[in-house]
């Protein structure tokens, strides 16, 4: 897919999930390029129509976003439970089960996509998959990155810690931990590996989203129009 139709593919898909938003919503904002579209839409109607919501952001970038557009915040402990969230994912196989967190914002997406009564998973077309096979990042406490790598090497991953882009040394989340990206190749039962890694003390949380999968809906965006695809 070229990039400006990944780009309209996008914009469909962040546009169509700000309709399922009411009035008087309580919102979880995710991160990344295909919910900032969400946010846009979500930001026009709130200007044009009056829509009363307020958003949860997921990361600072998710908040910086939202305050642009002229979504009111609110805060996790303010409203623990969510109407709905709205979130992109990396990958989505046919169980709707998706790997998350190019933005290192998983651990705070896994957090509002569990408060959430629905969730609207927002993509283009190259995110739908067979099989996940992408590497798996993992929000790791930096005091443990040693023995949590070594744990998920055990695991049959290639572990990396992140580096930034434009900046020295490793990424360091809005949380203040580090990413480790692991590769594991394609992803037998992701059910099984979300569950081992958890059980690591340090791994923080990963991207893997494996349980939610009876109440997300996925929005695949196409250059033209959408569909949706849910378990219900
Ligand atoms: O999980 C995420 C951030 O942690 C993003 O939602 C995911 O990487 C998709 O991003 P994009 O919509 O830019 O392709």
């Amino acid at each position: 897919m070229n990039t400006s139709a990944q780009a309209a593919s996008k914009q469909n898909a962040g546009y169509r999930s700000a309709e399922e938003v009411g009035d008087g919503m309580i919102v979880g904002l995710g991160t990344g390029s295909t919910v900032f579209f969400a946010m846009e839409r979500l930001g026009a109607r709130i200007r044009e129509e009056g829509l009363s919501i307020a958003g949860v952001p997921t990361s600072y970038q998710a908040a910086i976003r939202a305050r642009r557009y002229g979504i009111p915040l609110t805060s996790l402990d303010e409203h623990p439970g969510l109407d709905i969230a709205i979130d992109g994912a990396d990958q989505v196989d046919p169980a709707l089960r998706l790997i998350k967190g190019r933005g290192a914002a998983h651990l705070r997406e896994k957090c509002v996509c569990d408060a959430a009564e629905r969730v609207l998973i927002v993509v283009d077309r190259t995110k739908m998959v067979e099989t996940l096979d992408a590497p798996v990042p993992v929000e790791v406490l930096p005091f443990a990155v040693e023995t949590v790598s070594r744990r998920l090497a055990a695991l049959g991953a290639d572990p990396v810690l992140r580096e930034g882009v434009k900046k020295d040394g490793p990424v360091v989340t809005d949380n203040g931990n580090f990413i480790v990206d692991c590769s594991f190749g394609a992803i037998g039962d992701p059910d099984r590996l979300e569950a081992e890694i958890a059980s690591i003390p340090g791994a923080l949380e990963c991207g893997l989203f494996t349980t939610y999968t009876e109440k997300i809906t996925v929005i695949i965006g196409e250059e033209k129009g959408c569909s949706v695809v849910s378990l219900r």
